[in-house]
Formats: structure tokens, sequence, C-alpha cells
């Protein structure tokens, strides 16, 4: 089995784009292509909420972004829908608590990058423990965009895991921006998840170059 590499891993994370059409103000691919542009480093496809495009339409999407991340080198990994993933060979997915088991989904996407959302120490132990490639932790800040996140809970989490000793690749996300992004990286995660910062940007290559510069400061 291919094992992912850790430090690859916590390069990826550095500034983490995910969007799906509800969350962008203009065409899907020109936000997604501007994003790397500016310096977003992993791309996670989340088609989720109101006017979330479903069926062959979402399918559709997907494979367009896709085909830019290809271009551009950089990961395209799909929240949630394990089939679809499968279905684009994508590089890898993302599950949250209620999604598929991770041993189920690594027997479906071997060699692949497997992120889990976590809320608390347990959750993170458990997930550690059943080979995760990174974990997603937050709400950090007040967010609109999931709506029903977790309550927020600052950096307290990440600061736990790490003084716990654990080198796990950590991603903050929830209410992130340039201007409160150092504090994510400097409590420990090894970079910022985003879908409003970037997509809702007037300029999406102005706000990921915003948010490298903000997190390579620190
Ligand atoms: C998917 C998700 N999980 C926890 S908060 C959130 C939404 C993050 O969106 P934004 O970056 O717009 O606050
Ligand atoms: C809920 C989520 C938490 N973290 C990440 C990285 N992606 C998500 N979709
Ligand atoms: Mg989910």
């Amino acid at each position: 089995m291919q094992l992912i590499n850790k430090e690859q891993v916590k390069d990826w994370l550095s500034v983490y784009f995910i969007m799906g059409s509800p969350n962008c103000r203009k065409d899907p691919k020109e936000t997604l292509e501007e994003a790397i542009e500016g310096g977003a480093t992993l791309f996670q496809f989340r088609e989720k909420g109101a006017n979330a495009l479903t069926g062959e339409k979402k399918w559709m999407l997907a494979a367009e972004l896709q085909d830019v991340c290809r271009r551009q080198a950089i990961p395209f990994l799909v929240n949630d829908d394990i089939e679809l993933a499968v279905k684009l060979e994508a590089d890898g997915v993302h599950i949250g608590q209620e999604d598929a088991a991770l041993s189920d989904v690594r027997k479906r996407l071997p060699g692949r990058i497997i992120g889990v959302s976590v809320h608390t120490m347990e959750e993170a132990i458990k997930a550690i423990d059943e080979g995760a490639d990174y974990l997603g932790i937050g709400p950090v800040f007040p967010t609109a965009t999931k709506a029903d996140a977790q309550p927020v809970q600052g950096t307290k989490l990440i600061e736990e895991i790490r003084s716990a000793g654990l080198s796990i690749p950590i991603v903050g996300i929830g209410g992130i921006q340039a201007e409160n992004a150092a504090q994510v990286v400097s409590s420990g995660a090894d970079g910022v998840s985003v879908i409003t910062a970037i997509s809702q940007a007037a300029s999406p290559r102005e706000a990921a170059a915003q948010l490298k510069k903000a997190i390579l400061e620190n």
C-alpha cells in the first residue's frame, strides 16, 4: 500500500480552498483557476447547501474542476461523496463524523488522501488510529457557510492535539480570512481551509495570495 507522505500532506494543507457552485459569485471554474494562480495549494469539491447541483450536473462540474487541478498540479479532493471520488479517481476525499467509516473509504480509495473532520480529542485520536491523512478542525471562528456547524471552538483543540505531542497534519476551518489566518497556523495547524474568503472575493486570486502571505509570515 502506497503510504502518503506526511510532510507532503502538510504542504498541501497550506492554503486549502473548498467550494461548490452555491458558494461562488461567478463561474466556479474561473474562481478555482484564479484561486490556484493566487496560491491555493489544495482543492476540495464540496457541492452542498441551497441550489447545490446533483446527479449528472454535479459530476460534470466535478470533472471540470478536477481538470483544472490536474492542469495546475494540485490535488483534487471530494467532500462526502465517495462514489464520485471513486468514479473520477480523485486524489482523495474529506469525510465527516457522520459519513462513511474511514476503513471502508480506505478500501475504496487505496493510496489516496483521506481527511476527517473532528471536533473533540476523542474524535481526533480515533481518526488518527484509523489512519486519517489529515484532520479538519473547527469551526475556529464563526461561520455562516455551514448551517449545521458545531459550536465555535477557536484554536483550543488544535493546541491540545499539538501539546499531546501528536504530529498528524491539521488544517483549521471556519470563518478564516487573511486577517485571522496567522493565529490558526501559530496555534499548530499546518494550514487554513476556506470557502467564503476566496469564493466570495472580488478577486479570488488576490484573496488566495493574501492568505498565503498571512500564513507564510508565521
Ligand atoms: C465546511 C465547514 N466545516 C466547519 S466550518 C465550515 C465552513 C467554512 O466556510 P467558511 O470558510 O466560508 O467559513
Ligand atoms: C467539514 C470540513 C472540515 N474540514 C475540511 C478540511 N473540510 C470540510 N468539508
Ligand atoms: Mg460530511
